[in-house]
């Protein structure tokens, strides 16, 4: 089993979303570090490209932010290298194919191998266009974390049956950002997934309130928070502030899915 799957063994996970160096490398390294300290399982981190295509605009400002800063992938593993001196807190990268392809696959998974990267979500890159970068994954322990959608269709059991890692159920079509409500149908996209895998399942898209973590964490095995994070990240310029509002929200999120559990 690998590591990301074993995580989620009894219990929920939460696993929230920051785009590195946003708005620079100091924020982002205690960010996480705060993060995990107060309940996040799993961290994810965003490397932000110029064309975020599947990222809404609280997303989009951030990773304008971060290239305001000079980001680019050697500065996100430098940063990774400065998280891990004080957390071994699971980490996924969230990128784009073009972020990978441009660093070179070997190259980049080895990096991500050496700073105990677990695996990588890449929204723009189609189960069907795995072949060249899944061995090199494979090679480095690295899973490639795939996104199911509400668009998935016929797609959602071959997808889910050769995932690795967790599955990340997209809530809603369209982009990142926070939403008021969620499709009924997603408890029988979920059904269907399980019935062809036991890669756990964690939801993402829309979620920021501890109610709605707490009722989307009953139909899967964990959430995922991005646009409400990355939000305070940019409202809140005080660091032991920010550092504070974090620490509070992730308890309260974790224990809002713990209760379910
Ligand atoms: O921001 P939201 O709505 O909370 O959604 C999570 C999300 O931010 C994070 O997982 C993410 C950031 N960029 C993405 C691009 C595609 C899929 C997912 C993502």
């Amino acid at each position: 089993m690998s590591k990301l799957t074993e995580i989620f063994q009894n219990k929920k996970a939460f696993i929230p979303f920051l785009v590195a160096d946003d708005p620079n490398a100091q924020t982002t390294i205690d960010n996480v570090v705060t993060l995990a300290e107060n309940g996040a399982d799993i961290v994810e981190l965003g490397i932000p490209f110029s064309d975020p295509v599947a990222d809404g605009p609280v997303i989009q400002a951030a990773d304008l932010r971060a290239f305001d800063a000079g980001v680019n992938t050697d500065v996100v593993f430098e940063i990774v290298e400065n998280v891990r001196q004080k957390t071994d807190v699971p980490i996924v990268f969230l990128t784009y194919l073009n972020i990978v392809f441009k660093y070179g696959y070997e190259k980049f998974c080895q990096r991500c191998q050496d700073l105990n990267i677990s695996g990588l979500v890449i929204p723009d890159l189609p189960m069907e266009e795995q072949g060249e970068l899944r061995p090199i994954a494979d090679q480095y322990q690295i899973d490639l974390i795939p996104l199911i959608s509400p668009a998935s269709g016929d797609r959602i059991e071959e997808i889910a049956a050769s995932a690795s890692g967790f599955i990340y159920m997209v809530s809603s079509l369209g982009v990142t950002g926070v939403r008021n409500s969620f499709s009924e149908q997603l408890t029988k996209t979920i059904e269907r997934i399980k019935q062809v895998t036991q890669v756990p399942v964690a939801i993402g898209f829309g979620i920021h309130s501890p109610e709605q973590a707490a009722k989307l964490s009953e139909i899967s095995d964990g959430i995922i928070i991005g646009s409400a994070v990355v939000k305070m990240v940019d409202e809140t310029a005080d660091s032991t502030e920010l550092q504070s509002k974090l620490a509070n929200y992730a308890q309260e999120i974790k224990n809002a899915i713990t209760i379910t559990a």
